[in-house]
């Protein structure tokens, strides 16, 4: 029976018959030691990790935010005059794990910019690629159980390059022709997939080498419905594991016994749960130990890593299509060797200071008791409705001294705007307390902070 491990040799000797196999020679940049033994790590929080959910907003740019959100009835300005601009505490970022302002990987950042500085700069397959990037992808092979890693300049590119090759396998198998309907590649996709893969599928489908099918979010007998309907053979199904937007997780085991049934590739996003899930950080493949059952896992390292950069973890034999022909690896600059470095000391830390990920799990169950909102992940996505009650639950946050955003069309659908609040392992059980009394005094709570007084960190 033919599959994707046939397909996939068949289209690389396609491209090594055409002379359009690509790889990387990495630079050797000379690094002072063995940088594992100069990665200072710690047993708890220190002051540095505050810097990653505290900012400051200027007064201008705290008038002018607040300018773009409505007033409520009877309401004026004169709050705004109270309260103003300095420090707010931050509840939107990504830095999961506080590890952007970690010493270590600023001390990698650092030292990667004195001795090698921005450079070199070019495409991975030209001038950009070096020792620190190859170090980089090992770990991150690693850390996922996977047999190779690429690294891409961004998430975002990581998905679009990824499904750029997988497209082009419908044009490699079918040499010289368009592949016919049949022939393409059939990708199943999560309704509320991120952005960067709705681009990539759009794109692909535009170039008359996918058809699409679009399953209703995390729904498993529609999916079900549309494999078994599908006459083609290339199939593909593409989930986020963590949702962004609405803190969900995708049913995991659910997609890999319908995997089994079907045969298809299976891909998963894990952005947001690198380095949040999992003993080690390994993410959503860790948990259920299924690393195996999933072919392709992206990521990206501007989240938990808290720094910059994606990577899509996979067999040797994809990595080597999607470098050849992943258009948005291919023609865009790879990161900088002091983000590789920084990046390389933010997965050390990850994996030592365990803390870090028990903390953050800490707040998320901090978070449920006292608001009473079932909520299963650091995303909490709460629905308030139309978009002024959005705005004006916002405006709220902001004058309270919480940089939380409201989420609007087009990112959610009509009437389902919300607050996204994101929880670090920065934040402390006094920082949730804090926030879910003033969310309690613009939205209706389950538990208006029953026990707000009291911890529910071991921590
Ligand atoms: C699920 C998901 N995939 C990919 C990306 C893109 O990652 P990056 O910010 O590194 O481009 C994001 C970023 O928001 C994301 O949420």
């Amino acid at each position: 029976m033919e599959n994707w491990d046939s397909w996939i040799s068949a289209a690389l000797s396609t491209l090594s018959a055409r002379n359009l196999l690509r790889s990387t020679r990495p630079i050797n940049l000379p690094c002072s030691d063995d940088v594992s033994v100069e990665i200072e790590t710690f047993d708890g929080p220190r002051h540095w990790d505050r810097a990653s959910v505290e900012v400051e907003l200027e007064e201008e740019t705290f008038r002018q935010w607040l300018g773009d959100l409505p007033l409520p009835s009877g309401g004026n300005d004169r709050e705004v005059d109270e309260k103003l601009a300095g420090k707010m505490l931050l509840f939107s970022g990504n830095d999961y794990l506080g590890l952007s302002t970690h010493p270590a990987v600023r001390a990698a950042a650092a030292m990667a910019s004195k001795q090698h500085g921005m450079g070199p700069r070019g495409s991975a397959l030209i001038c950009g690629y070096t020792n620190y990037h190859c170090g980089l992808e090992a770990s991150l092979a690693e850390l996922k159980n996977k047999e190779d890693c690429l690294l891409c300049p961004t998430g975002f590119a990581a998905n679009m390059a990824l499904i750029s090759a997988l497209g082009s396998v419908s044009s490699l198998l079918v040499a010289g022709r368009k592949p016919s309907k049949e022939e393409r590649i059939a990708i199943f996709s999560d309704a509320l997939n991120h952005a960067s893969i709705i681009d990539g599928i759009r794109l692909a489908k535009q170039l008359r080498q996918v058809e699409v099918f679009i399953y209703k979010h995390c729904d498993m007998d529609h999916l079900n419905t549309l494999l078994s309907c599908c006459k083609i053979n290339k199939k593909v199904v593409i989930t986020d594991s963590l949702f962004s937007m609405d803190g969900d997780f995708a049913p995991v085991m659910e997609l890999i016994h319908l995997r089994r049934k079907y045969g298809f590739l299976l891909v998963i996003d894990d952005a947001h749960a690198t380095l949040v899930c999992g003993k080690n950080g390994g993410g959503v493949p860790e948990i259920y130990k299924c690393e195996n059952d999933i072919d392709i896992c992206l990521g990206t390292l501007s989240k938990a890593a808290g720094c910059h950069g994606g990577f899509i973890v996979c067999s040797t034999k994809w990595k080597q299509l999607i470098q050849s022909r992943g258009r948005s690896f291919i023609f865009s600059t790879s990161f900088p060797v002091p983000i590789a470095a920084a990046s390389h000391a933010a997965l050390f830390v990850a994996k030592v200071e365990k803390w870090r990920r028990r903390a953050i799990w800490h707040r998320v169950h901090d978070f449920r008791s006292l608001s009473g909102l079932p909520v299963t992940s650091p995303i909490i996505s709460i629905i308030v409705g139309s978009e002024e009650s959005a705005l004006l639950a916002s405006r709220h946050m902001l004058l309270s001294g919480f940089h939380i955003t409201a989420i609007r069309p087009p990112t959610v659908p009509p009437n389902s705007c919300r607050l996204r609040i994101t929880l670090s392992a920065a934040h402390t059980f006094d920082d949730i307390r804090k926030l879910v009394a003033a969310l309690s005094q613009c939205i209706k709570l389950p538990v208006v902070g029953g026990d707000i007084g009291q911890s529910t960190s071991k921590l």
